[in-house]
């Protein structure tokens, strides 16, 4: 089976690692100033971190939660995305059903005249327990997602995903399949699983699939509940950091580049590889719908 080599223009990435706290407008502000610095610096495409609205704890939740697209945070992500004139990944945020009264983690995507194009709800919540070192339960005020999400841009699809997402490898290899170049993952690991997991799993979407990967964390703040392992980072198609941070408040760039994407699958053609006659192609299935939402047939 081949896969036909994926649209895409190269483009500069732009990661906005946010210090985030309890002040919601100020989250907002915040965001807002660093969007328009990254659109300064040449970015078209610019991506907030998981939970940038509000502090990241189940307890915070449903005070924060908001209803899409009415609530605040929409209009001023749209305001944002408009006079910075970027494609922007509008992190996550706290979002309120008001039909159902259910809660979600809700990342939306705005074009560069401020139009609401996509909206993903985490698919996979984050119910861990590491005895000794981090218990945390979305489950216990969140509801899962129920659809995977790819956006069409002018320089390429983008697959998007939220945080926990970037465990299940299925999510990543459907999005590449279709014919995304990229995975965004807006994140918020933390200091048990961030030194161990947060970087080896984004190399590992990014070689499995030959795709860049990038994941954009808010900053620590030891005084909040939850600590954020920060590193923001991009990875290119060959599995190589090229881009990444510590852990304060930081913009971080990349070039995402479709020459080295097709050279590197040139070389290494997985593609053409795959033996769909011993194992499921996980993306035959499944059907990208105009909204971006991509559901099973
Ligand atoms: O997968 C992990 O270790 C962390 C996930 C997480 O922090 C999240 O989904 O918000």
């Amino acid at each position: 089976m081949t896969t036909p080599t994926p649209l895409f223009s190269p483009f500069k990435l732009a990661l906005v690692q946010l210090a985030v706290g309890s002040n919601k407008d100020e989250n907002l502000k915040n965001a807002r100033k660093n969007v328009l610095e990254a659109s300064n610096h040449g970015a078209n495409v610019v991506v907030l971190p998981e939970c940038f609205n509000s502090p990241y704890g189940t307890s915070f939740f449903p005070n924060y939660a908001e209803n899409i697209p009415q609530g605040s945070s929409v209009k001023a992500l749209s305001e944002m995305a408009k006079d910075a004139g970027v494609y922007l990944f509008g992190g996550s945020i706290p979002e309120r059903d008001e039909s159902t009264g259910k809660l979600y983690n809700t990342s939306t995507v705005y074009d560069p005249e401020g139009h609401l194009v996509a909206k993903h709800r985490k698919v996979h919540l984050f119910d861990i327990d590491v005895p000794g070192k981090i218990r945390f339960q979305e489950s216990e005020t969140l509801t899962a997602g129920n659809w995977l999400t790819h956006i069409t841009t002018p320089y390429g699809k983008l697959g998007l995903g939220i945080c926990y997402d970037v465990r299940f490898p299925e999510m990543a290899a459907i999005a590449a399949r279709k014919g995304c170049i990229a995975m965004i993952y807006p994140g918020a690991f933390n200091m048990t699983t961030g030194p161990l997991h947060w970087e080896l799993l984004q190399r590992a979407r990014a070689v499995d699939n030959q795709i860049y990967v990038a994941m954009c964390s808010p900053a620590r703040d030891t005084s909040a509940s939850y600590h954020a392992w920060g590193h923001s980072s991009v990875v290119d198609p060959r599995g190589q950091v090229v881009a990444t941070t510590g852990h304060e408040q930081d913009i971080v760039y990349a070039d995402l580049d479709p020459e080295l994407l097709a050279s590197f699958r040139q070389s290494i053609p997985l593609n053409q590889q795959r033996r769909h006659d011993l194992y499921c192609d996980v993306a035959e299935n499944v059907e990208e719908h105009a909204d971006g939402t991509v559901l099973l047939k």
